[in-house]
């Protein structure tokens, strides 16, 4: 799949940019705080309905404009480029077309344009809550697996449904439970499965380009952790009912699933290093790629959002490496330094584009 070209109205500090990618790499560099990332964030924001960082859309339009475009030109595979049209205004429902047509449901766009983004905010993945690590799961799994996707919103809405009559007044009929629940088991099982089978197939690509970037002897280690693995899942909520009315909300599902990661057999929250940390999540978002790649029927893009911070020069060399490989399709990459940049380019044999970045406007310098 390739991004052939974006044009893009007020978004962030983004006044108005229109440009035209190359189909193998394209470099951004510029000082820090320029709209570096905010340019991989609007090529984000076409593949997800939403920014990688704001939730909050009216953020995300440009502080004194009203409204926010972003348009991406793609070749699918097929002859002819598709356009997808996204709008953001403030105070209204945001717009998203693919080729003219409005989407009925957000939902049916996710997993169009496969697309993994390494950014420094991954570092959240170890240091951040067990939300962090199911969003993870989540956000691969639904891109290419309608059934966990929409397994994931059914079993969200009767979540809420149960949190609902535990935070309520009434005295609600064990009957009412008992439905949520079942609903609950029914979907959690579908979505169960589904993560543990994907970490299964995961871990051995995970490990490989762990340790073809770190090239020395540390060990990593990641493994699924569900309540589901040996409980049954209506039996358990019927169990913590009492206690669920006393909190308030649901303490028993895959909405409390995490993932342990380990280096060395410790926890990695715990021993790593900013540059073990680093390589780790490094490690398990090209394994994502990989994972996704195999997965659907169109390479995805990857956008590398300021990735040799914090890592060693062997780390970088590898890295570097990596990238220049075929195994990759279309690469969107940023860095204040120059440097890092030339060794990628020196090495590479295919077409790339250069790009300045200079307060929010975007200049090509080849
Ligand atoms: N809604 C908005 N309107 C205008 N400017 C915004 C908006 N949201 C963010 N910004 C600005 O965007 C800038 C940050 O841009 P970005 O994160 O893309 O920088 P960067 O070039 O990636 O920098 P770094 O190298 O530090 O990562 C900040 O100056 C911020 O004030």
């Amino acid at each position: 799949m390739i991004l052939e070209r974006i044009s893009i109205l007020g978004y962030k500090n983004i006044e108005q940019a229109e440009l035209t990618f190359s189909p193998k790499l394209n470099c951004f560099i510029g000082n820090n705080g320029m709209g570096k990332t905010n340019l991989l964030d609007a090529v984000y924001y076409l593949s997800f309905c939403k920014s990688h960082n704001n939730q909050v859309d009216s953020q995300n339009i440009k502080h004194d404009a009203d409204f926010a475009l972003i348009q991406g030109y793609y070749l699918l595979g097929g002859a002819a480029e598709e356009e997808f049209f996204c709008s953001l205004r403030r105070r209204q429902k945001k717009q998203f077309k693919r080729n003219k047509k409005e989407y009925e449901k957000l939902s049916d766009h996710i997993g169009c344009l496969p697309l993994v983004m390494v950014s420094p905010s991954d570092s959240d993945l170890i240091t951040g809550g067990s939300e962090e690590r199911r969003k993870f799961m989540d956000v691969v799994l639904s891109q290419f697996d309608k059934d966990y996707l929409h397994a994931l919103i059914r079993y969200n809405k009767a979540l809420q449904q149960r949190n609902a009559l535990l935070k309520s007044d009434m005295q609600a009929d064990d009957s009412l439970y008992e439905l949520w629940e079942e609903q609950l088991a029914y979907e959690g099982h579908i979505i169960y499965a589904k993560r543990k089978a994907f970490i299964e197939q995961f871990i051995p690509t995970f490990q490989y380009y762990y340790n073809f970037i770190c090239q020395s002897n540390e060990t990593v280690e990641l493994k699924y952790e569900s309540q589901l693995e040996d409980e049954n899942q209506v039996a358990l909520l019927k169990q913590k009912r009492e206690r669920d009315k006393i909190l308030g909300y649901t303490t028993a599902g895959i909405h409390r699933d995490d993932l342990d990661m380990r280096m060395d057999d410790y926890s990695i929250k715990k021993v790593g290093s900013q540059g073990q940390n680093k390589t780790y999540v490094v490690a398990m978002k090209l394994a994502q790629f990989d994972f996704l790649k195999k997965a659907g029927s169109t390479t995805p893009i990857l956008l590398l959002d300021d990735i040799f911070d914090k890592l060693d020069s062997t780390r970088v060399e590898q890295i570097v490496k990596l990238v220049s490989e075929d195994n990759f399709g279309q690469i969107f990459i940023t860095d204040t330094n120059r440097d890092h940049l030339d060794e990628i380019l020196k090495d590479l044999n295919s077409d790339y584009s250069l790009y300045q970045v200079e307060g929010g406007g975007i200049n090509q310098l080849k």
